[in-house]
Protein backbone atom coordinates (compact mmCIF):
# COMPACT_ATOMS: atom_id res chain seq x y z
CA UNK A 1 0.00 0.00 0.00
CA UNK A 2 1.23 3.70 -0.88
CA UNK A 3 2.04 5.52 2.39
CA UNK A 4 0.78 9.09 1.97
CA UNK A 5 3.64 11.50 3.28
CA UNK A 6 2.40 14.48 5.17
CA UNK A 7 2.59 17.95 3.89
CA UNK A 8 2.66 21.36 5.14
CA UNK A 9 -0.74 21.72 3.98
CA UNK A 10 -2.17 18.67 6.57
CA UNK A 11 -0.61 21.47 9.22
CA UNK A 12 -3.41 22.73 10.65
CA UNK A 13 -0.77 25.94 11.85
CA UNK A 14 0.92 26.37 8.66
CA UNK A 15 -2.88 26.25 6.89
CA UNK A 16 -4.18 29.12 8.73
CA UNK A 17 -1.04 31.02 8.29
CA UNK A 18 -1.52 30.95 4.87
CA UNK A 19 -5.43 31.91 5.51
CA UNK A 20 -3.86 35.39 7.73
CA UNK A 21 -1.14 36.19 5.11
CA UNK A 22 -3.30 35.84 1.83
CA UNK A 23 -6.34 37.79 3.92
CA UNK A 24 -4.65 40.31 5.11
CA UNK A 25 -3.63 41.70 1.33
CA UNK A 26 -7.60 40.95 0.61
CA UNK A 27 -8.03 43.37 3.49
CA UNK A 28 -5.79 46.29 2.02
CA UNK A 29 -7.64 45.88 -1.14
CA UNK A 30 -10.80 46.44 0.05
CA UNK A 31 -10.04 49.16 1.94
CA UNK A 32 -8.53 50.65 -1.42
CA UNK A 33 -11.88 49.71 -2.87
CA UNK A 34 -13.86 51.76 -0.97
CA UNK A 35 -11.99 54.24 0.92
CA UNK A 36 -13.87 57.07 -1.39
CA UNK A 37 -17.16 55.77 -0.37
CA UNK A 38 -17.71 58.08 2.18
CA UNK A 39 -16.65 60.97 1.09
CA UNK A 40 -19.93 61.17 -2.30
CA UNK A 41 -20.52 64.30 -0.78
CA UNK A 42 -17.14 65.90 -0.13
CA UNK A 43 -16.42 65.15 -3.91
CA UNK A 44 -19.27 66.52 -4.90
CA UNK A 45 -18.77 69.85 -3.27
CA UNK A 46 -14.97 70.18 -3.56
CA UNK A 47 -14.03 69.19 -6.88
CA UNK A 48 -17.49 69.62 -8.77
CA UNK A 49 -18.97 66.61 -9.52
CA UNK A 50 -22.15 65.34 -10.14
CA UNK A 51 -23.26 62.04 -8.81
CA UNK A 52 -23.48 60.93 -12.29
CA UNK A 53 -19.91 61.89 -11.94
CA UNK A 54 -19.49 59.83 -8.99
CA UNK A 55 -21.28 56.95 -10.54
CA UNK A 56 -19.23 57.19 -13.54
CA UNK A 57 -15.49 57.32 -11.52
CA UNK A 58 -17.35 54.56 -9.29
CA UNK A 59 -18.09 51.85 -12.91
CA UNK A 60 -14.42 52.47 -13.69
CA UNK A 61 -13.54 49.54 -11.39
CA UNK A 62 -14.93 47.31 -13.83
CA UNK A 63 -14.14 48.80 -17.29
CA UNK A 64 -10.85 47.34 -18.19
CA UNK A 65 -12.45 43.77 -16.48
CA UNK A 66 -15.35 43.90 -18.75
CA UNK A 67 -14.43 45.59 -21.78
CA UNK A 68 -10.97 44.61 -22.21
CA UNK A 69 -11.64 40.90 -21.21
CA UNK A 70 -8.40 41.42 -18.28
CA UNK A 71 -10.78 38.88 -16.08
CA UNK A 72 -10.73 36.24 -18.70
CA UNK A 73 -7.04 37.05 -19.02
CA UNK A 74 -6.19 36.58 -15.36
CA UNK A 75 -7.95 33.86 -15.06
CA UNK A 76 -5.35 32.06 -17.83
CA UNK A 77 -2.55 33.84 -16.19
CA UNK A 78 -3.34 32.26 -13.08
CA UNK A 79 -4.20 28.65 -14.16
CA UNK A 80 -0.94 29.00 -16.41
CA UNK A 81 1.29 30.90 -14.14
CA UNK A 82 0.26 30.31 -10.59
CA UNK A 83 -1.10 31.86 -7.72
CA UNK A 84 2.56 33.29 -6.22
CA UNK A 85 3.00 34.95 -9.71
CA UNK A 86 -0.12 36.07 -9.93
CA UNK A 87 -0.67 37.67 -6.59
CA UNK A 88 2.07 39.75 -7.22
CA UNK A 89 1.09 40.97 -10.55
CA UNK A 90 -1.78 41.88 -9.62
CA UNK A 91 -0.62 43.60 -6.29
CA UNK A 92 1.68 45.42 -8.69
CA UNK A 93 -1.04 46.85 -10.89
CA UNK A 94 -3.38 47.39 -7.85
CA UNK A 95 -0.50 50.12 -6.61
CA UNK A 96 -0.37 51.73 -10.00
CA UNK A 97 -4.14 52.52 -10.33
CA UNK A 98 -4.62 53.95 -6.98
CA UNK A 99 -1.25 56.09 -7.70
CA UNK A 100 -3.20 57.55 -10.15
CA UNK A 101 -6.30 57.40 -8.47
CA UNK A 102 -4.62 59.64 -5.25
CA UNK A 103 -3.06 61.91 -8.18
CA UNK A 104 -6.31 62.77 -9.68
CA UNK A 105 -8.41 63.89 -6.35
CA UNK A 106 -5.10 65.42 -4.54
CA UNK A 107 -5.92 68.69 -6.67
CA UNK A 108 -3.39 67.87 -9.80
CA UNK A 109 -6.26 67.53 -12.70
CA UNK A 110 -8.55 70.06 -13.17
CA UNK A 111 -11.71 71.26 -15.59
CA UNK A 112 -13.79 69.76 -17.44
CA UNK A 113 -14.18 67.04 -20.11
CA UNK A 114 -16.00 65.71 -22.78
CA UNK A 115 -15.84 63.44 -25.52
CA UNK A 116 -17.09 63.58 -28.97
CA UNK A 117 -17.22 61.09 -30.98
CA UNK A 118 -18.89 61.76 -35.20
CA UNK A 119 -20.82 64.72 -33.30
CA UNK A 120 -22.36 61.92 -30.48
CA UNK A 121 -21.85 62.87 -26.99
CA UNK A 122 -19.87 59.90 -26.01
CA UNK A 123 -19.41 61.44 -22.17
CA UNK A 124 -21.18 64.78 -21.65
CA UNK A 125 -18.81 67.44 -19.46
CA UNK A 126 -18.09 65.92 -16.69
CA UNK A 127 -15.13 66.95 -13.81
CA UNK A 128 -11.32 66.02 -15.73
CA UNK A 129 -10.45 64.70 -12.19
CA UNK A 130 -13.47 62.07 -11.75
CA UNK A 131 -12.45 60.79 -15.23
CA UNK A 132 -8.76 60.45 -14.04
CA UNK A 133 -9.71 59.19 -10.65
CA UNK A 134 -12.04 56.25 -12.52
CA UNK A 135 -9.57 55.77 -15.67
CA UNK A 136 -6.74 54.90 -12.24
CA UNK A 137 -9.73 52.85 -10.58
CA UNK A 138 -10.24 51.06 -13.92
CA UNK A 139 -6.66 49.86 -13.51
CA UNK A 140 -6.88 49.00 -10.31
CA UNK A 141 -10.01 46.63 -10.56
CA UNK A 142 -7.86 44.31 -13.24
CA UNK A 143 -5.34 43.91 -10.33
CA UNK A 144 -7.87 43.83 -7.64
CA UNK A 145 -10.56 41.19 -9.14
CA UNK A 146 -6.97 39.19 -10.46
CA UNK A 147 -5.87 38.89 -6.07
CA UNK A 148 -9.46 37.82 -6.11
CA UNK A 149 -9.62 34.91 -7.97
CA UNK A 150 -6.11 34.43 -6.70
CA UNK A 151 -6.67 34.36 -3.28
CA UNK A 152 -9.53 32.36 -3.68
CA UNK A 153 -7.50 29.59 -6.03
CA UNK A 154 -4.87 29.95 -3.19
CA UNK A 155 -7.47 29.11 0.08
CA UNK A 156 -8.84 26.46 -2.14
CA UNK A 157 -5.59 24.44 -3.36
CA UNK A 158 -4.41 24.88 1.06
CA UNK A 159 -7.95 24.10 2.55
CA UNK A 160 -9.58 21.28 -0.32
CA UNK A 161 -11.06 18.27 1.79
CA UNK A 162 -10.39 20.21 4.94
CA UNK A 163 -12.33 23.61 6.23
CA UNK A 164 -12.47 24.71 2.60
CA UNK A 165 -15.92 26.84 3.14
CA UNK A 166 -15.14 28.04 6.48
CA UNK A 167 -11.48 29.39 5.17
CA UNK A 168 -12.82 31.32 2.46
CA UNK A 169 -15.54 33.03 4.53
CA UNK A 170 -12.97 34.01 6.79
CA UNK A 171 -10.94 35.03 3.49
CA UNK A 172 -14.15 37.21 2.65
CA UNK A 173 -14.15 37.83 6.29
CA UNK A 174 -11.30 39.77 6.16
CA UNK A 175 -11.92 41.74 3.00
CA UNK A 176 -15.29 42.74 4.81
CA UNK A 177 -12.91 44.57 7.68
CA UNK A 178 -11.28 46.73 4.99
CA UNK A 179 -14.65 47.46 3.68
CA UNK A 180 -15.51 48.57 7.20
CA UNK A 181 -12.53 50.39 8.11
CA UNK A 182 -13.58 52.25 4.60
CA UNK A 183 -16.88 53.05 5.64
CA UNK A 184 -15.79 55.29 8.73
CA UNK A 185 -12.28 56.01 8.86
CA UNK A 186 -12.05 58.29 5.36
CA UNK A 187 -14.57 61.14 6.97
CA UNK A 188 -12.03 61.28 10.16
CA UNK A 189 -8.95 61.15 8.41
CA UNK A 190 -10.19 63.73 6.02
CA UNK A 191 -10.89 66.25 9.20
CA UNK A 192 -7.49 65.79 10.52
CA UNK A 193 -5.47 66.58 7.42
CA UNK A 194 -7.91 68.63 5.65
CA UNK A 195 -6.79 66.72 2.49
CA UNK A 196 -10.06 64.92 1.04
CA UNK A 197 -7.04 62.74 -0.66
CA UNK A 198 -5.64 61.48 2.38
CA UNK A 199 -7.36 57.90 2.66
CA UNK A 200 -6.61 57.25 -0.29
CA UNK A 201 -2.74 57.74 0.62
CA UNK A 202 -3.04 56.01 3.70
CA UNK A 203 -4.36 52.93 1.63
CA UNK A 204 -1.75 52.94 -0.88
CA UNK A 205 0.57 52.69 2.05
CA UNK A 206 -1.45 49.41 3.64
CA UNK A 207 -1.08 47.79 -0.02
CA UNK A 208 2.70 47.92 0.04
CA UNK A 209 2.28 46.60 3.10
CA UNK A 210 0.37 43.64 2.10
CA UNK A 211 2.23 43.16 -0.99
CA UNK A 212 5.27 42.60 1.52
CA UNK A 213 2.93 39.96 3.35
CA UNK A 214 1.88 38.33 -0.17
CA UNK A 215 5.64 37.44 -0.70
CA UNK A 216 5.44 36.00 2.87
CA UNK A 217 3.07 33.56 1.55
CA UNK A 218 4.73 32.41 -1.73
CA UNK A 219 7.69 31.20 0.55
CA UNK A 220 5.13 28.68 2.03
CA UNK A 221 3.22 28.21 -1.29
CA UNK A 222 6.78 26.93 -2.94
CA UNK A 223 7.24 24.65 -0.29
CA UNK A 224 4.03 22.91 -0.37
CA UNK A 225 4.56 22.87 -4.18
CA UNK A 226 7.88 21.08 -3.73
CA UNK A 227 6.51 18.45 -1.27
CA UNK A 228 3.62 17.84 -3.48
CA UNK A 229 6.29 17.06 -6.56
CA UNK A 230 8.52 15.34 -3.74
CA UNK A 231 4.88 13.30 -2.30
CA UNK A 232 4.22 12.69 -6.18
CA UNK A 233 0.89 14.41 -6.06
CA UNK A 234 0.27 15.02 -9.61
CA UNK A 235 0.60 18.94 -10.43
CA UNK A 236 -2.35 20.70 -12.17
CA UNK A 237 -3.21 20.17 -15.62
CA UNK A 238 -1.94 23.24 -17.88
CA UNK A 239 -4.88 25.64 -18.99
CA UNK A 240 -6.49 25.17 -21.93
CA UNK A 241 -8.40 27.30 -23.83
CA UNK A 242 -11.20 24.59 -23.98
CA UNK A 243 -11.31 24.53 -20.43
CA UNK A 244 -13.49 27.60 -20.77
CA UNK A 245 -16.12 25.85 -23.57
CA UNK A 246 -16.18 22.53 -21.02
CA UNK A 247 -16.95 25.65 -17.75
CA UNK A 248 -19.66 27.44 -20.40
CA UNK A 249 -21.43 24.38 -20.62
CA UNK A 250 -21.85 23.66 -16.71
CA UNK A 251 -25.90 24.69 -16.81
CA UNK A 252 -24.82 25.27 -12.80
CA UNK A 253 -22.06 27.57 -13.29
CA UNK A 254 -24.35 30.03 -15.03
CA UNK A 255 -26.95 29.57 -12.15
CA UNK A 256 -24.28 30.58 -9.94
CA UNK A 257 -22.57 32.96 -12.02
CA UNK A 258 -25.68 35.00 -12.86
CA UNK A 259 -26.97 34.38 -9.43
CA UNK A 260 -23.70 36.19 -8.45
CA UNK A 261 -24.42 39.21 -10.66
CA UNK A 262 -27.58 39.74 -9.63
CA UNK A 263 -26.84 39.20 -6.05
CA UNK A 264 -23.72 41.64 -5.77
CA UNK A 265 -24.82 44.28 -7.72
CA UNK A 266 -27.61 44.87 -5.04
CA UNK A 267 -24.82 44.91 -2.36
CA UNK A 268 -21.47 46.37 -3.63
CA UNK A 269 -23.47 49.72 -5.51
CA UNK A 270 -25.37 49.81 -2.63
CA UNK A 271 -22.13 50.17 -0.14
CA UNK A 272 -21.07 53.11 -2.42
CA UNK A 273 -23.96 55.13 -1.84
CA UNK A 274 -24.96 54.07 1.60
CA UNK A 275 -23.52 57.00 3.44
CA UNK A 276 -25.27 59.57 1.43
CA UNK A 277 -28.51 57.85 1.85
CA UNK A 278 -28.05 57.58 5.90
CA UNK A 279 -27.46 61.16 5.52
CA UNK A 280 -30.16 62.68 3.08
CA UNK A 281 -33.00 59.43 4.22
CA UNK A 282 -32.25 58.92 7.90
CA UNK A 283 -30.98 62.28 8.67
CA UNK A 284 -27.92 60.69 10.16
CA UNK A 285 -24.86 63.21 11.12
CA UNK A 286 -22.37 63.17 8.12
CA UNK A 287 -19.54 62.50 11.00
CA UNK A 288 -21.76 59.23 11.89
CA UNK A 289 -23.58 58.39 9.19
CA UNK A 290 -20.17 56.44 7.62
CA UNK A 291 -20.74 53.78 11.20
CA UNK A 292 -24.07 52.55 10.38
CA UNK A 293 -23.17 51.25 6.49
CA UNK A 294 -20.04 49.99 8.38
CA UNK A 295 -22.21 47.53 10.14
CA UNK A 296 -23.28 45.61 7.18
CA UNK A 297 -19.46 44.67 6.44
CA UNK A 298 -18.55 44.24 10.38
CA UNK A 299 -21.83 42.12 10.20
CA UNK A 300 -20.77 40.42 7.35
CA UNK A 301 -17.12 39.75 8.76
CA UNK A 302 -18.77 37.90 11.83
CA UNK A 303 -21.06 35.51 9.74
CA UNK A 304 -19.60 34.41 6.65
CA UNK A 305 -17.54 31.97 8.24
CA UNK A 306 -20.56 31.20 10.32
CA UNK A 307 -22.24 30.04 7.13
CA UNK A 308 -19.34 28.51 6.11
CA UNK A 309 -18.78 26.51 8.78
CA UNK A 310 -21.88 25.25 8.76
CA UNK A 311 -21.45 24.47 5.14
CA UNK A 312 -18.49 22.82 5.62
CA UNK A 313 -20.76 20.94 8.59
CA UNK A 314 -23.97 20.02 7.23
CA UNK A 315 -24.44 20.86 3.75
CA UNK A 316 -27.09 22.78 2.48
CA UNK A 317 -25.39 25.26 0.35
CA UNK A 318 -28.04 26.07 -2.39
CA UNK A 319 -30.82 26.20 0.46
CA UNK A 320 -28.70 29.25 2.27
CA UNK A 321 -27.91 31.34 -0.97
CA UNK A 322 -32.07 31.13 -1.60
CA UNK A 323 -32.79 32.42 2.26
CA UNK A 324 -29.95 34.68 1.71
CA UNK A 325 -31.69 36.06 -1.60
CA UNK A 326 -35.10 36.63 0.29
CA UNK A 327 -33.94 38.91 2.85
CA UNK A 328 -32.06 40.74 0.21
CA UNK A 329 -34.92 41.18 -1.59
CA UNK A 330 -37.00 42.54 2.21
CA UNK A 331 -34.49 44.67 3.22
CA UNK A 332 -34.02 46.76 -0.29
CA UNK A 333 -38.00 46.54 -0.55
CA UNK A 334 -38.10 48.12 3.36
CA UNK A 335 -35.61 50.67 2.12
CA UNK A 336 -37.26 51.85 -0.14
CA UNK A 337 -40.45 53.15 1.84
CA UNK A 338 -40.03 57.20 2.37
CA UNK A 339 -41.61 56.62 5.74
CA UNK A 340 -39.28 53.86 7.07
CA UNK A 341 -36.88 56.97 7.77
CA UNK A 342 -35.90 56.81 11.59
CA UNK A 343 -32.49 56.02 12.95
CA UNK A 344 -33.26 52.18 14.70
CA UNK A 345 -34.92 51.36 11.25
CA UNK A 346 -31.64 52.02 9.22
CA UNK A 347 -29.47 50.00 11.89
CA UNK A 348 -31.71 47.06 11.48
CA UNK A 349 -31.83 47.04 7.72
CA UNK A 350 -28.09 47.62 7.51
CA UNK A 351 -27.28 44.38 10.13
CA UNK A 352 -30.18 42.43 8.37
CA UNK A 353 -28.28 43.37 4.93
CA UNK A 354 -25.13 42.00 6.37
CA UNK A 355 -26.95 38.64 7.10
CA UNK A 356 -27.67 38.35 4.24
CA UNK A 357 -24.36 39.58 2.49
CA UNK A 358 -23.05 36.42 4.71
CA UNK A 359 -25.15 33.78 3.48
CA UNK A 360 -24.91 34.06 -0.20
CA UNK A 361 -20.81 34.56 -0.87
CA UNK A 362 -20.56 31.89 2.29
CA UNK A 363 -22.10 29.56 0.01
CA UNK A 364 -21.37 30.88 -3.08
CA UNK A 365 -17.32 30.55 -3.55
CA UNK A 366 -17.15 27.27 -2.37
CA UNK A 367 -19.97 25.61 -4.26
CA UNK A 368 -18.08 26.75 -7.20
CA UNK A 369 -14.86 24.55 -6.19
CA UNK A 370 -17.77 21.74 -5.95
CA UNK A 371 -18.52 21.91 -9.76
CA UNK A 372 -15.49 22.50 -11.10
CA UNK A 373 -12.84 20.58 -11.19
CA UNK A 374 -9.51 22.27 -9.11
CA UNK A 375 -7.18 22.86 -12.28
CA UNK A 376 -9.91 24.79 -14.22
CA UNK A 377 -11.19 26.51 -10.63
CA UNK A 378 -9.13 30.42 -11.68
CA UNK A 379 -11.01 30.07 -15.01
CA UNK A 380 -14.23 29.16 -13.79
CA UNK A 381 -13.30 31.93 -10.92
CA UNK A 382 -12.25 34.46 -13.66
CA UNK A 383 -15.19 34.10 -15.93
CA UNK A 384 -17.92 34.48 -12.55
CA UNK A 385 -16.19 37.49 -11.64
CA UNK A 386 -16.25 38.76 -15.61
CA UNK A 387 -19.86 38.57 -14.91
CA UNK A 388 -20.10 40.04 -12.16
CA UNK A 389 -17.82 43.25 -12.89
CA UNK A 390 -20.61 43.94 -15.91
CA UNK A 391 -22.70 44.78 -12.64
CA UNK A 392 -20.04 46.10 -10.37
CA UNK A 393 -19.54 48.73 -13.38
CA UNK A 394 -23.19 49.42 -14.94
CA UNK A 395 -25.10 49.54 -11.50
CA UNK A 396 -23.35 52.07 -9.93
CA UNK A 397 -23.33 54.38 -13.35
CA UNK A 398 -27.13 53.31 -13.28
CA UNK A 399 -27.65 54.71 -9.87
CA UNK A 400 -25.77 57.70 -10.22
CA UNK A 401 -28.05 58.54 -13.51
CA UNK A 402 -31.24 58.06 -12.05
CA UNK A 403 -30.39 60.15 -9.41
CA UNK A 404 -29.64 63.17 -11.13
CA UNK A 405 -32.40 62.49 -13.48
CA UNK A 406 -35.12 61.20 -10.94
CA UNK A 407 -34.75 61.86 -7.05
CA UNK A 408 -33.36 64.97 -6.89
CA UNK A 409 -35.63 66.90 -4.36
CA UNK A 410 -33.84 70.18 -4.13
CA UNK A 411 -30.68 71.98 -2.47
CA UNK A 412 -29.14 72.83 0.83
CA UNK A 413 -26.75 74.85 1.94
CA UNK A 414 -24.56 73.48 4.69
CA UNK A 415 -21.23 73.81 6.71
CA UNK A 416 -18.79 70.82 5.72
CA UNK A 417 -15.49 70.94 6.92
CA UNK A 418 -15.95 74.26 8.36
CA UNK A 419 -17.05 75.58 4.31
CA UNK A 420 -20.02 76.31 3.82
CA UNK A 421 -21.03 74.02 0.57
CA UNK A 422 -24.15 73.39 -1.90
CA UNK A 423 -25.48 69.84 -1.42
CA UNK A 424 -27.74 68.51 -3.64
CA UNK A 425 -30.50 66.36 -2.21
CA UNK A 426 -32.17 63.07 -3.69
CA UNK A 427 -35.25 60.78 -2.80
CA UNK A 428 -33.38 57.24 -2.77
CA UNK A 429 -36.79 55.38 -3.66
CA UNK A 430 -36.27 54.62 -6.70
CA UNK A 431 -32.63 53.12 -6.15
CA UNK A 432 -33.63 50.88 -3.60
CA UNK A 433 -36.69 49.55 -5.95
CA UNK A 434 -33.47 48.93 -8.52
CA UNK A 435 -31.48 46.90 -5.66
CA UNK A 436 -34.74 45.08 -4.69
CA UNK A 437 -35.55 44.49 -8.36
CA UNK A 438 -31.79 42.47 -8.79
CA UNK A 439 -32.78 40.37 -5.38
CA UNK A 440 -35.93 39.24 -7.05
CA UNK A 441 -34.07 38.05 -9.77
CA UNK A 442 -31.38 36.58 -7.84
CA UNK A 443 -34.22 34.46 -5.54
CA UNK A 444 -34.89 32.61 -9.26
CA UNK A 445 -31.39 31.57 -10.16
CA UNK A 446 -30.56 30.19 -6.94
CA UNK A 447 -34.03 28.31 -6.72
CA UNK A 448 -32.99 27.05 -10.58
CA UNK A 449 -29.59 26.11 -8.71
CA UNK A 450 -30.89 24.19 -6.49
CA UNK A 451 -33.02 22.18 -8.96
CA UNK A 452 -29.97 21.49 -10.92
CA UNK A 453 -27.97 20.25 -8.31
CA UNK A 454 -30.51 17.39 -7.36
CA UNK A 455 -30.57 16.86 -10.39
CA UNK A 456 -27.30 16.52 -11.09
CA UNK A 457 -25.91 15.54 -7.44
CA UNK A 458 -23.08 18.35 -7.56
CA UNK A 459 -23.52 17.78 -3.67
CA UNK A 460 -24.16 21.27 -2.83
CA UNK A 461 -26.37 20.37 -0.58
CA UNK A 462 -24.41 17.84 0.94
CA UNK A 463 -21.36 19.02 3.90
CA UNK A 464 -17.62 19.91 2.41
CA UNK A 465 -15.63 18.07 4.93
CA UNK A 466 -14.73 14.47 4.43
CA UNK A 467 -14.57 12.48 7.65
C1 LIG B 1 -15.59 42.03 -5.89
C2 LIG B 1 -15.07 40.66 -6.16
N1 LIG B 1 -15.17 40.37 -7.53
C3 LIG B 1 -15.85 39.65 -5.39
O1 LIG B 1 -16.68 38.98 -5.93
N2 LIG B 1 -15.57 39.51 -4.14
C4 LIG B 1 -16.27 38.55 -3.37
C5 LIG B 1 -15.50 37.30 -3.30
C6 LIG B 1 -14.60 37.11 -2.22
C7 LIG B 1 -13.97 35.79 -2.27
C8 LIG B 1 -12.87 35.83 -1.29
N3 LIG B 1 -12.27 34.59 -1.08
C9 LIG B 1 -16.68 39.13 -2.06
O2 LIG B 1 -17.68 38.65 -1.52
O3 LIG B 1 -16.07 40.07 -1.59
Amino acid sequence: MNEIKATLRDSKTARWMVLILVSFTMMCAYYLTDAMAPLQERLQANLSWSASDYGFFTSGYGWFNVFLLMLVFSGMILDKMGVRFTGILSIGIMLIGAAIKYWAISGHVQGMFELNILGWQAISSSAKSSVVAGFGFAIFGVGCEMFGIAANKAVVRWFRGKEMALAIGLNTSTGRIGTALAMFTPIPLVRMTGDISAPVLLALVLLCIGMLVFILFTVMDRKLDKEDADAGVAADEEFKFADILEIGKNRAFWYITTLCVLFYSAVFPFIKYAVNLMVQKFDISDSFAGYIPALLPFGALLLTPVFGNLFDKKGKGATIMIIGSILLVCVHLLFSIPSLNSFPIAIGLVILLGIAFSMVPAAMWPSIAKIIPHSKLGTAYAMTFWVQNWGLMGVPLLIGVVLDKYCITGTITKLVDGKEQVITQYNYMIPMLIFAFFGFLAIGFALLLKAEDRKKGYGLERPNIKE
